[in-house]
């Protein structure tokens, strides 16, 4: 972790430097003087010599809370090592049994979570009796579920990751897994709640101590001293302060360095360090000979299903885009467009699941391609503007990041290209614009922005998932013009989906088919427009109504419903609403075949 250069990390190092001091150092220096009775300093008032006053026997109240510094903290540090300890063994437990034993130990950790902290540690002091141990025991059993649901969350969050599915491939067991693979890549944000959590410890403390649960006589914390200056805080208020005080100070500076501490995990992981020079290298825009932006294979992407199964809304789907290519992806509605095209962006989140045989962009496997090629060379435009700009963030700063990160351009240099990038997507007054939220700006002007985002680099793919939707008609034309625009000038290629094939087929040149999770033919606008071979895509065409469309006949429709992707047909998804279906289209899945030159067809009976 690197040093503290913050004010944050500054002062939680002062802070904990101080607090060891006093632990280290506090019975030595004091130790004396806190047992040191006098008679006829008896409940002194604060002055020079007891800035705090004196007990019933005549210590000094000072050096009283100085010298528990040890114990108190010590205490509430060993309390947190066990909370910690008994939350990792159970946190861990649903990674190693099997399901329906994990899921029992899961909402078992959910129901003691639910149950306040401070009962529990009460319920368990009486169990153990007063003292020292019981407290301990008390303190670290209650604040065990917290860690528990912690470590169980953070699991679940890393299980799905890619190295984890290739020792699971090669074998590895559940245990090994979690001691290997999990724990080593939790312990980060652990250690953080942890350090968080002492502060708590350290005032559970002082409340059982102050009950009378916690030390008893002649040991003394923070707690007891608190008890004691109590019963006489109407003779010597400060009696009372001072241990107070500690209490707050001490929870304070671990709460601090909790809070750096995660500043600076937060950092490390949100800041990815500029491209070292091989990897620029890697990121350099493919040479022009390159014959393949995208090559998709056998592409597949599942969820789990209720009943414990998977389903597969995308399943094996081929085409490839080639350099400045623009192509379409059509179809109706849940025919898979959008999970294609998240997944060429890589952008499934788990629990979803891609495989495919080929899945490269620029030649490089997608999830293998360095992070800095997908920043400066993959573009990703969303339907919704106001949900991809970052709402907290001013429009310029999210433009800049992109070149910071990838680029390794300073602050002030990536801001001045986020303004120009602005400009050139025709955002009136860019500097102005730079500088203020997205909500800020129109639908239309964010739209642009998000292509302007995506032009901060060299962009080989743009990948567009239906980004007019949202927009009214004339906005709708710019932005198309937009991307039709930086398709030319940047010769980028364009995976662009939509329902609407009059859409598609003015900025497309080519155009895939999808239907019931896979594309079901394959062809250029002009021959969609001519004459498609697939009776889906024959009837899609025919549900467009245009300026020939006879108005007084009903617009056509196409008759039945697209499969559902759990029940989907083992042949042909749309022979159930085909006019030219036979036995065969109901067994077999026709394959994405040659149907003449580039044209692809999967149609047993494709005209
Ligand atoms: N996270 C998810 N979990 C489970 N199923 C999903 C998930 N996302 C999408 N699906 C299902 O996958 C299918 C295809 O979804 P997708 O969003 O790719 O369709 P689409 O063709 O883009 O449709 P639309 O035009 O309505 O966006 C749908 O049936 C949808 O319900």
């Amino acid at each position: 972790m690197r040093a503290p250069r913050t004010p944050l990390g500054l002062a939680a190092a002062l802070a904990t430097a101080a607090l060891f001091a006093l632990v280290v150092a506090g019975p030595l220096v004091w130790g004396d003087a806190a047992a040191r009775d006098s008679v006829v300093d008896r409940l002194q008032p604060p002055s020079a010599a007891h800035p705090f006053g004196t007990d019933e026997v005549g210590r000094d109240v000072l050096a009283r809370v100085l010298t528990a510094t040890r114990l108190s903290v010590l205490l509430a540090v060993l309390a947190t090592l066990l909370a910690v300890a008994l939350g990792l063994l159970l946190g861990a437990l649903p990674s190693v049994l099997g399901r329906r034993s994990g899921r029992f130990v899961a909402a078992a950790i959910n129901v003691l979570v639910a149950f306040p902290g401070l009962l529990l540690a009460l319920f368990f002091a009486i169990v153990w009796g007063a003292g020292a141990r019981g407290a301990v025991l008390a303190i670290g059993l209650a604040g065990a579920p917290v860690f528990a649901r912690l470590t169980q969350t953070l699991a679940a969050s890393v299980a799905g990751q890619d190295y984890i599915a290739a020792a699971r491939v090669v074998g590895v067991g559940r245990t090994r897994i979690l001691f290997r693979h999990v724990l080593p890549n939790i312990a980060e944000p652990l250690i953080v709640n942890a350090t968080i959590g002492a502060g708590g410890a350290l005032l559970a403390f002082a409340g059982l101590s102050f009950l009378g649960l916690g030390i008893q006589p002649p040991g003394y914390d923070w707690g007891r001293l608190l008890n004691e200056g109590l019963d006489r805080i109407y003779v010597n208020p400060a009696a009372a302060l001072a241990p107070g005080l500690a209490v707050v100070l001490a929870g304070l500076t671990f709460n601090l360095l909790g809070e750096a501490l995660a500043a600076a995990v937060g950092r490390r992981t949100a800041r990815v360090p500029p491209a070292s020079a091989p990897q620029r290298a890697a990121a350099r825009p493919a040479a022009p000979s390159e014959q393949t932006v995208l090559r998709v294979r056998g592409l597949r992407v599942s969820f789990p299903a209720p009943d414990g199964g998977w389903v597969t809304p995308v399943d094996g789907v081929d085409f490839d885009v080639r350099p400045g290519e623009a192509v379409g992806v059509v179809g109706e509605s849940g025919s898979g467009k959008s999970l294609t095209a998240m997944a060429c962006a890589g952008l499934i989140e788990r629990p979803g699941r891609v495989e495919a045989d080929r899945l490269e962009f620029l030649g490089h496997d997608l999830d293998r391609a360095p992070r800095s090629l997908l920043g400066t060379c993959l573009a990703v435009v969303f339907q919704d503007p106001m949900t991809s700009l970052n709402p907290a963030l001013r429009v310029g700063r999210q433009l800049a990041e992109v070149a910071e990160v990838h680029q390794g351009l300073s602050r002030r240099a990536a801001l001045a290209r986020a303004v120009d990038r602005l400009r050139a997507v025709r955002i009136a007054d860019p500097e102005r614009r730079a500088r203020q939220h997205p909500h800020e700006l129109s639908g239309g002007m964010r739209q642009r922005a998000m292509i302007g985002a995506g032009l901060m680099g060299t962009p080989r793919l743009i990948v567009a998932d239906e980004p007019t939707t949202a927009l009214d008609v004339t906005v709708q034309k710019q932005v198309l013009e937009l991307l039709a625009r930086a398709r030319a000038d940047a010769g980028a290629a364009i995976l662009f989906i939509s329902h609407d094939i009059a859409v598609v087929s003015g900025l497309c040149d080519r155009v895939l088919v999808m239907y019931g999770g896979t594309v079901v033919e394959d062809l250029t606008v002009e021959r969609l427009l001519s004459g498609p071979a697939h009776p889906y895509t024959r009837a899609l065409l025919a549900s467009v109504p245009h300026l020939d469309t006879d108005r007084d006949r009903p617009l056509a429709t196409i008759p039945g419903r697209p499969p559902d992707p759990a029940r989907r047909p083992p042949g042909c998804a749309f022979a159930p609403r085909c006019d030219r279906a036979d036995e065969r289209c109901a067994t077999d899945r026709p394959p994405l075949t040659v149907h003449s030159g580039q044209h692809k067809v999967a149609c047993w009976n494709a005209s």
